[in-house]
C-alpha cells in the first residue's frame, strides 16, 4: 500500500568543490528532485558550501508501490547563465533508500551525493540532509518556515501575525460594530510583515500569491489614506485568522488548499472594491448597503474552510462569490442566448505552462487583472511564432475559471478555419459572458429580444448591442464586483487580413469603452495588420525570445526528456546527459516551439538516435533554426528517394494543411482517390508535426507547420514543399472527382447509399470534407 509523504530539503555539507577557470570561488547551489517525469526544485545559495535551503517540496511522494519508481535528488551549481548549470552530484533514492528514509520519519537523515563528472564520478561530493514528513507534520513545517522567513524580512513580528499571513483585521461580528478606528493602524502594521514577504508567498501557491499582491495594493492604499471602517475589519480579521501557508500535498488537501486560496482572493477583491469604492465617495458607498451581509457570509466560508482542514468534511463546491447575487434565470433566457449561435470552444487537449516556467509574465498579466492601476482594460501580448503566448493564455484563463473569474476563454485555430472566422467573434464572446454572469446573461438576452435580426447584423453593431450596452447597464447596476477576465487567443488565426479588417478596427475603437470591470487579455503574432490596429491603443507586452525563455525551456527540455527516459526501459539513469541537454537549449534558442518539436522528434522512435541526430550532426556554429528541425523531422518521416511516396506524402500533407475542415485518414483516401490504408501510412510516421490517431482528424501540431510547408522561401528544394495553387487544385479535382462517380446518391462517399444520415458516425465530418475541402 502506498502513503503520501513530504520531503523536507534541508541543508548540505561538506561539498567538494574546484574552482576553475570557469567556476567561481565558491559555488551557488541549490537542488531539483526529478521524480516520475516531475522536476522541483530548490532556491539557488550563493556562495555557500553548506547551503541551508529548508524547501519543502511542492509535490506529493507516494511511497513506491513498484521498484520501477524512482527519485533522484541532483545538486547543482547555478552559473547564471541560461542552460549552463553544472551538475555535480546526486543521490539517487531507490526502494532502499526510501525504506531506511520512512524508518526515520519525522528525524533528519544524512545521504551521500556521489559525483557525475570526470575525477569525482561516483564518489562522494558531499552530504544531504534530508527529512520525510507525513501530510499531517507537513503544514506544520510549512508554518514554521513560513514564520521563520518572515522573522528574517520582519523581526518583531508575532508569530500569530505570520501564521494567518495574508489577511488583515478584527475579531467577529462583534469587533465590527465596537471598531475602533485606531484599529485601521493596527491592520496596517500588521500587514506590514506581509507585505515584505513577496516571493515567498509566491513559493507557496500562486494563488496565494495574488491574494498577496492584491492585499498589498489594498494596504499601500489604506496606507496613503488612512481611511477607517469598521465593516472591513471582521472580513479582514476571519481572513488572518485562516492559515494558507498550507502545501499542496495530497489530493484532498490540495483541494482545501485551493478552496482556501480561491477564497482568500475572492475576500481580498471584495476588500479592494470595497476600499476603492469608500475611498472615492460616500454616495458610491451607499450602494454598499448589502456589504454587511456579504461580509458575514464571507466570514462563515472562511471559517467552514478551516473547519474542513481538522475534519473529513468536503470542501467540494464551497466558495462564495461576491458577484453572483441571483441565480441564472433559466431557461428562457438561455433559449434566447442560444440564438447567438457561438462557436463551440473546447478547450480539453490545450496545455498550460509546465510549473515554474513563465512566471514572470504570468505574475505580471496576473497582477494586471486583479490589481488595476493601469487606466486601460485590454492587455495585448504579442510575440513570434511559437514563444508560447497560447499556452501563457491558456494558464491565465484556467486560473480565472478555478477563482471564478473568467468571463470567456475564445481562441482560434487556423487549421479549423470553419470555426475560426472573425464573423463568429462578436456573438461568440457575448454567449460566453452571458454564462458568467447571471445580470449579463439578462441584458444580453433582453438586447436579443428587443432586436432578433441583431445576430446578423454587420459586426460594429453587435459590438454595441451584444456587448457594450448590455455591460454598461450591468456595471451601473453596480451588481457586478471585478474583475472578470477574456482571454482572445491567436487573433493572428481568426480568419486573414483581408476578412479581419472590421473586426480588428471595431475591438481597437471599441473595447477601451467597456467597463472596468471587465479585464481583456489579447494574444497574437505581430501581424502587420493586428500592429497598426492595436499597438497605440491597448496596454501591449511583448514575449520576448532570450535569457528568460532560454531558462524556461530548459526547464521543459528536462521535464520532458526525463519522461521519455523514464517511458523507454533501455535508456540509463543517466540518460541524456548534461551536454546534451544543454546543447538541446542552446539550439532551441530560447523558443518553445522547437524545444516542444524536438522532444517529440525523439520521443517517437529510438529516442537515443534522435537524440544523437540533433546534438552531433550540426556544428555549434551552424543555424538550427525552426525551419532546419521541421525539415530534419520529415526527412526521418519516410522514404523521400522513393517517388512513389514523395507524392503519396505531399497529397496527405496538403489535405491536412489546405483542407477547410481536419480530415480523417479515410476521408483523405476517399479524396486522392488512395487505395487504403495509405493516407494512415504517411500519417503515422509524421506524429512530431502532426497530431492524428487511426480514423481520427488529422492537424498540425503548431500553426508554424503549416507556415514551413506552404512558405516558398522556408521550404522550396525539399520534396515536401507545398505550392498552395496546386494543392488546392488538387483538392479541389480530389472533390470533382468524387462528385462526378458518386454525386448522384451519394455525396458523401457512402459505403451503402442506403444508410439513412443518422446512421453514419462521421456524417457531419464527410459533410463538410465534401463541400469545403477546395476553399
Ligand atoms: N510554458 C510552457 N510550458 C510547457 N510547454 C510550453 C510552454 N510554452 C509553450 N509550450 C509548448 O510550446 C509549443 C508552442 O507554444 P504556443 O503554441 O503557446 O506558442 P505561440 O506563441 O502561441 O505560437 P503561435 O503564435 O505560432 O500560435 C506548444 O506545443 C506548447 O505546448
Amino acid at each position: 500500500m502506498s502513503s503520501t509523504y513530504s520531503l523536507c530539503v534541508l541543508s548540505a555539507e561538506d561539498i567538494v568543490w574546484k574552482p576553475g577557470p570557469l567556476r567561481s570561488k565558491t559555488p551557488n547551489l541549490y537542488v531539483a528532485v526529478h521524480q516520475d517525469g516531475h522536476v522541483q526544485r530548490t532556491v539557488t545559495i550563493k556562495h555557500e558550501l553548506a547551503p541551508k535551503w529548508d524547501h519543502l517540496l511542492k509535490i506529493s511522494y507516494m511511497l513506491p508501490s513498484s521498484s520501477k519508481s524512482e527519485t533522484s535528488i541532483r545538486l547543482f551549481h547555478d552559473s547564471s547563465l541560461p542552460g549552463r548549470d553544472l551538475w555535480l552530484g546526486v543521490v539517487d533514492i531507490n526502494g532502499v533508500a526510501w525504506a531506511k528514509l520512512c524508518g526515520s520519519e519525522q528525524n533528519t537523515i544524512l545521504l551521500d551525493f556521489k559525483g557525475v563528472d570526470g575525477d569525482s564520478k561516483g564518489k562522494p561530493i558531499g552530504k544531504l540532509s534530508l527529512r520525510l514528513l507525513r501530510e499531517t507534520d507537513t503544514a506544520a513545517t510549512a508554518l514554521e518556515m513560513a514564520q521563520r522567513d518572515v522573522a528574517k524580512v520582519a523581526p518583531g513580528a508575532t508569530s500569530s501575525t505570520l501564521i494567518k499571513a495574508p489577511g488583515l483585521v478584527a475579531k467577529s461580528a462583534s469587533v465590527a460594530k465596537d471598531f475602533d478606528p485606531a484599529l485601521w493602524t493596527t491592520i496596517i502594521a500588521k500587514l506590514e510583515p506581509i507585505v515584505e514577504l513577496g516571493d515567498k508567498i509566491a513559493a507557496i501557491h500562486p494563488y496565494a500569491n495574488m491574494a498577496w499582491k492584491i492585499l498589498t495594493s489594498v494596504y499601500q492604499a489604506a496606507k496613503k489614506q488612512q481611511a477607517t471602517d469598521a465593516k472591513l475589519g471582521k472580513l479582514v480579521q476571519t481572513m488572518v485568522d485562516i492559515p494558507i501557508f498550507w502545501r499542496r500535498k495530497s489530493k484532498s488537501l490540495e483541494d482545501k488548499v485551493l478552496a482556501i486560496v480561491t477564497q482568500t482572493v475572492e475576500c481580498s477583491l471584495f476588500i479592494q472594491d470595497y476600499t476603492a469604492n469608500g475611498f472615492r465617495s460616500r454616495t458610491v458607498r451607499n450602494t454598499w448597503a448589502n456589504a454587511d451581509n456579504k461580509i458575514d457570509e464571507l466570514c462563515d466560508v472562511l471559517l467552514k474552510l478551516q473547519d474542513s482542514f481538522d475534519s473529513s468534511l468536503s470542501v467540494q463546491g464551497l466558495f462564495l462569490s461576491t458577484k453572483v447575487l441571483q441565480k441564472l434565470d433559466g431557461l428562457v433566457e438561455s433559449e434566447i442566448l442560444k440564438k447567438l449561435n457561438p462557436v463551440d470552444m473546447n478547450a480539453t487537449s490545450r496545455t498550460s505552462c509546465l510549473l515554474g516556467t513563465c512566471q514572470k509574465i504570468l505574475d505580471e498579466i496576473n497582477e494586471w487583472i486583479l490589481v488595476p492601476c493601469d487606466p486601460g482594460n485590454v492587455l495585448w501580448l504579442s510575440g513570434v511564432a511559437g514563444s508560447g503566448k497560447s499556452t501563457i493564455s491558456t494558464t491565465i484563463s484556467e486560473s480565472a475559471r478555478e477563482l471564478h473569474r473568467l468571463g470567456g476563454f475564445v481562441f482560434f485555430d487556423r487549421n479549423d478555419r470553419a470555426r475560426s472566422h472573425p464573423d463568429g467573434v462578436i456573438r461568440t464572446i457575448a454567449y460566453s459572458l452571458a454564462q458568467c454572469h447571471p445580470d449579463i446573461a439578462s441584458a444580453i438576452a433582453v438586447a436579443i429580444q428587443s432586436d432578433p435580426s441583431i445576430t446578423n447584423a454587420p459586426i460594429h453593431a453587435q459590438f454595441k448591442t451584444l456587448l457594450q450596452d448590455p455591460l454598461t447597464s450591468v456595471e451601473n447596476s453596480n451588481s457586478i464586483q471585478g474583475p472578470i477576465v477574456l482571454v482572445i487567443d491567436a487573433l493572428d488565426e481568426c480568419g486573414d487580413p483581408g476578412s479581419r479588417g472590421l473586426l480588428l478596427s471595431t475591438l481597437a475603437a471599441e473595447l477601451p469603452k467597456l467597463p472596468h470591470f471587465l479585464r481583456v487579455l489579447i494574444t497574437s503574432r505581430r501581424d502587420a495588420d493586428i500592429t497598426k490596429h492595436f499597438h497605440s491603443r491597448f496596454t501591449a507586452k511583448v514575449l520576448d525570445v532570450g535569457t528568460q525563455s532560454i531558462t524556461d525551456v530548459g526547464l521543459f527540455i528536462r521535464d520532458k526528456l526525463e519522461k521519455i527516459r523514464l517511458d523507454e526501459e533501455d535508456l540509463g539513469s543517466s540518460w541524456p546527459g548534461e551536454e546534451n541537454i544543454n546543447r538541446l537549449v542552446d539550439l532551441s534558442g530560447g523558443l518553445f516551439i522547437w524545444a516542444s518539436t524536438a522532444v517529440k522528434f525523439i520521443a517517437v522512435y529510438k529516442p537515443q538516435e534522435k537524440l544523437e541526430l540533433l546534438v552531433t550532426h550540426h556544428s555549434t556554429t551552424e543555424d538550427f533554426s525552426l525551419n532546419k528541425l521541421y525539415s530534419v523531422a520529415l526527412q526521418n518521416s519516410g522514404p523521400w528517394e522513393d517517388g512513389g511516396f514523395v507524392q503519396d506524402a505531399r497529397a496527405v500533407l496538403a489535405c491536412v494543411v489546405l483542407g477547410r475542415t481536419p480530415m480523417t485518414d479515410v476521408t483523405m483516401d476517399a479524396l486522392l482517390d488512395f487505395r487504403s490504408p495509405t493516407s494512415a501510412k504517411v500519417l503515422r510516421n509524421l506524429g512530431c508535426v502532426v497530431q492524428w490517431g487511426p480514423g481520427a482528424q488529422a492537424r498540425t501540431l503548431h500553426a508554424s507547420f503549416s507556415d514551413y510547408l506552404t512558405d516558398p522561401t522556408r521550404s522550396a528544394g525539399n520534396p515536401w514543399a507545398i505550392d498552395t495553387a496546386t494543392g488546392h487544385h488538387r483538392l479541389a479535382l480530389g472533390c470533382l472527382k468524387i462528385l462526378d462517380t458518386e454525386l448522384k446518391f451519394n455525396i458523401c462517399a457512402l459505403e451503402d447509399s442506403h444508410l439513412l444520415n443518422t446512421d453514419v458516425h462521421d456524417m457531419s465530418d464527410r459533410v463538410a470534407t465534401h463541400h469545403s475541402l477546395a476553399g
